[in-house]
């Protein structure tokens, strides 16, 4: 057989995409923004404002320099870390992110499943499109964590908390940086917001406690029915009491997801957290915000090692991994990476973006001169 014609079984092959999958971040994102309608595209894509929380994510990665050891062993080599006294094999989660219908038909359930044929745990977004019990069921055992967005009526939360408890989930995220959402150009350039055409209402629409709360369901008024859930969710008097409430209703792990200042993180231990997230939302809520990773050492001096400080907004290489550990997370979490292999391929492109995370992530430890994670500290980098 000729070369071309090679080359032309190869491209009309359409069950073996793997050597046409993009590899970087960008080729993912480029793809993406090909595929997608202007309005998912942007909802996905877009920060708040300016943009320049975004950007000071990227530029606080940049900012530190990897100083690597050499002739060192590193024949054998181990990206394990620890969370609640369970062992993981990868120093990552996958974030939550809501309303995955507009991107996949369906939905959460392909993270889901990814993560739990990968062992990556998977944090379920609240305003997910498909109930946290469907995707439950396609974990099986497989580590899972639900993040809520507390509501206002007390008997919704702890409906909440209930399914989740009951869906084997084993954590609870509460995020508490967007009780009101951010000012998002590209959304209001595209007049686009998921949820009113009945995106990422999954958990909402499947609650008993919920559906009690509406004049009609959901079937019959759609939008006074999203209406209801935003209002719910947008808890703007979500104050330390509230979270204390959150923490005496739930005996799962509490996770408080949104720290930046090292103060917030003291309190939340003092009120029960055991675990804080440093997130600034993927740079989509507050404009002109400090990047994850310069707000990560103060975080991280106040815990005093009390609970794990994981960080999420920007991660994109095995680098920005690698940085956050040696400045003190005790793992990390990917947001956008895994929402545009959603879009442009489905498993295979979340499978491929995890796979290829984790391979760059053991060459950097590997080449960096180190053997594992738990080796990994402030001594690897260097502030520019
Ligand atoms: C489209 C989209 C939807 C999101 N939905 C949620 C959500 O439902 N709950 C939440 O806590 N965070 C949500 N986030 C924020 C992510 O959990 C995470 O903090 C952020 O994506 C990390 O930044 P990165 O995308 O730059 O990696 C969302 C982010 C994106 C991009
Ligand atoms: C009360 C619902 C807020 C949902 C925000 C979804 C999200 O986290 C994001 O778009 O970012």
């Amino acid at each position: 057989m000729k070369s071309d014609q090679i080359q032309m079984r190869f491209y009309e092959n359409t069950e073996d995409v793997s050597m046409q999958l993009p590899v970087s971040f960008h080729e993912w994102e480029e793809k993406a923004r090909q595929l997608l309608a202007p309005g998912p595209f942007g909802y996905v894509f877009g920060g708040a404002g300016a943009g320049d929380t975004m950007l000071a994510n990227h530029e606080a990665f940049r900012s530190y320099r990897i100083r690597p050891r050499i002739c060192t062993d590193i024949t054998t080599r181990d990206m394990s870390v620890e969370l609640f006294g369970r062992k993981f094999d990868v120093p990552f989660l996958l974030a939550p992110i809501g309303v995955n219908s507009i991107l996949h038909k369906e939905g959460e359930l392909i993270p889901a499943r990814v993560c739990a044929e990968l062992g990556v745990p998977y944090v379920l977004s609240n305003v997910s499109s498909q109930p946290m019990e469907k995707v439950a069921e396609v974990m099986g055992n497989a580590e899972r964590w639900f993040q809520l967005y507390p509501p206002k009526e007390p008997r919704l939360m702890e409906s909440f908390l209930d399914r989740a408890e009951k869906a084997g989930f084993t954590a609870i995220v509460v995020t508490v940086d967007s009780t009101m959402l951010g000012w998002r150009e590209y959304d209001l350039r595209n007049a686009y917001l998921p949820f009113l055409e009945g995106h990422g209402m999954g958990n909402y629409f499947t609650d008993p406690v919920f559906l009690d709360m509406l004049d009609k369901p959901p079937s019959d008024d759609l939008q006074a029915a999203v209406y209801k859930a935003l209002e719910e969710g947008n808890n703007t008097a979500f104050t330390w009491d509230k979270f204390s409430e959150v923490r005496k209703r739930t005996k799962l792990k509490l996770l408080l997801k949104g720290v930046t200042h090292p103060e917030d993180a003291k309190r939340a231990i003092k009120l029960g957290a055991d675990g804080i997230i440093v997130s600034n939302h993927g740079g989509r809520q507050l404009d002109g915000a400090i990047g994850t990773l310069e707000a990560l050492p103060d975080v991280v001096h106040a815990v005093r090692g009390q609970v794990p400080v994981l960080l999420d907004s920007g991660i994109r290489r095995g680098a920005d991994i690698l940085k956050a550990i040696a400045l003190g997370a005790s793992a990390v979490l990917v947001g956008r990476p895994y929402a545009y292999a959603l879009a442009v391929a489905g498993d295979k492109g979340i499978k491929s973006v995890i796979e290829n995370l984790l391979a760059e992530t053991d060459i950097q430890l590997a080449i960096s001169g180190r053997c594992a994670i738990r080796d990994v500290d402030a001594s690897l980098i260097l502030k520019m």
